[in-house]
């Protein structure tokens, strides 16, 4: 049996440099100094989209009807040019986003001694706490998670002792929607490569997605006295193939652009956020690009969002697909398994890509 997501973090327990705990977020009227954010404390903070031209100024990830007959080109080129993209016509039923939402809000407005009874422990991977990446920054973030990897029974019933059952249904059943989703785009999207499943063995062996695991990653960015200072959630990349974001009513998803700095993925209600991931980039031969997102928050509106995490089960090696290697080339990375990966990420966070890059010998 490989390991499963549950383990990766066995032997990589997440070291805070703050205090643990987190706070009332309800009860603060003003900023407390760890939670205010500077340029010193993440160099991409403050970076501004470069002066544009007035028709720059509202450009954003793509947004593509799954309906489209040209879908599979659109979702190629904005895997290559943002690492992100918005869909409609994705299948999933309205209910069941509202579902979601619901079961993530109720969640996250329990009292915080409940909710610290589901608490993630230092090298698990599933309940309730920060962020992972959290031990990469001095300042703290203004937002909490819950995790979920496999089955949410056991947190589930520390948190609602009658209602658990209805609530681990609709993670099933979301969990369910999704993995079918994620694998019709990543197909939709290597088709654009001209990468069909003959190329790409370990996924086609099992057309059903066998070969496949995911985490779900609940968030809630509560109301903010002073947002301008604050960070919801800092600048990363998935580790991902393909992340599939939902995002309640409220704005606060950012994605990075080199040439335009952090631009908004503005909600559209009833469509998803489509984010390639490290793994995906690895696959691609570095053709996609994972995308640098990260979430604000704001001084009226509390924020929820819904990652559904997805990647190879833990024995699959995820190397360049020959075909997107020139052959004169070698592959731009060598191969890994998302464990691997994630235990290389929670080392090095954002350096995590580069140490697995083959480099060219002199
Ligand atoms: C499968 C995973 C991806 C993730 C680490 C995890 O084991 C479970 C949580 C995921 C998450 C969600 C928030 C952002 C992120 C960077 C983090 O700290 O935890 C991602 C991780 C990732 O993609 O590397
Ligand atoms: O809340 C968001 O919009 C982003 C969440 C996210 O990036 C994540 O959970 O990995
Ligand atoms: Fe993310």
């Amino acid at each position: 049996m490989p390991a499963m997501l549950t383990d990766v973090f066995r032997g990589h327990p997440i070291h805070l440099p703050h205090s643990h705990h987190q706070p009332d977020f309800t009860s603060l009227r003003e900023l407390p100094d760890s939670y205010s954010w500077t340029p010193k404390d993440d160099i991409l903070f403050a970076a501004a989209a470069a002066p544009s031209p007035p028709t720059a100024v509202d450009e954003t990830i793509p947004f593509i009807d799954l309906d489209h007959p040209d879908a599979a080109n659109q979702i190629g080129h904005a895997c290559r040019t943002w690492g992100a993209f918005q869909i409609a016509n994705h299948g999933v039923p309205l209910r069941l986003l509202q579902d979601i939402e619901f079961l993530t809000g109720s969640l996250f407005g329990l009292p915080v001694q409940r909710k610290l009874k589901a608490a993630r422990s230092e090298t698990g991977v599933s309940g309730y706490g920060v962020a992972r990446i959290a031990s990469f920054f001095n300042k703290q973030m203004w937002s909490e998670g819950f995790t979920i990897t496999g089955s949410p029974l056991n947190d589930f019933r520390k948190l609602w002792p009658q209602l658990h059952l209805n609530y681990c249904d609709i993670v099933e059943e979301y969990e369910e929607r999704m993995k079918k989703l994620a694998s019709k785009l990543m197909w939709l999207a290597l088709s654009s490569l001209g990468v069909s499943e003959e190329d790409v063995q370990w996924a086609s062996l099992n057309s059903d997605s066998n070969w496949a695991q995911a985490a779900l990653q609940l968030n809630h960015y509560p109301v903010c006295p002073q947002p301008d200072r604050a960070m919801g959630l800092a600048a990363h990349t998935d580790s991902t193939l393909l992340t599939i974001l939902y995002q309640n009513n409220t704005a606060g998803l950012q994605v990075f652009r080199d040439d335009l700095g952090w631009v908004t993925v503005p909600p559209v209600p009833g469509s998803l956020v489509v984010n390639v991931g490290d793994l995906f980039h690895i696959l691609s031969n570095g053709l996609f690009k994972s995308v640098l997102h990260r979430a604000r928050v704001n001084q009226t509106r509390a924020r929820l969002s819904v990652a559904f995490l997805w990647g190879p089960q833990s024995d699959i090696k995820i190397s360049p697909v020959p075909k997107l290697v020139s052959p004169v080339d070698t592959p731009l990375y060598r191969s890994v398994t998302w464990t691997e990966y994630l235990q290389t990420k929670a080392t090095h966070f954002n350096k995590a890509l580069s140490m697995i890059r083959n480099h060219k010998e002199e």
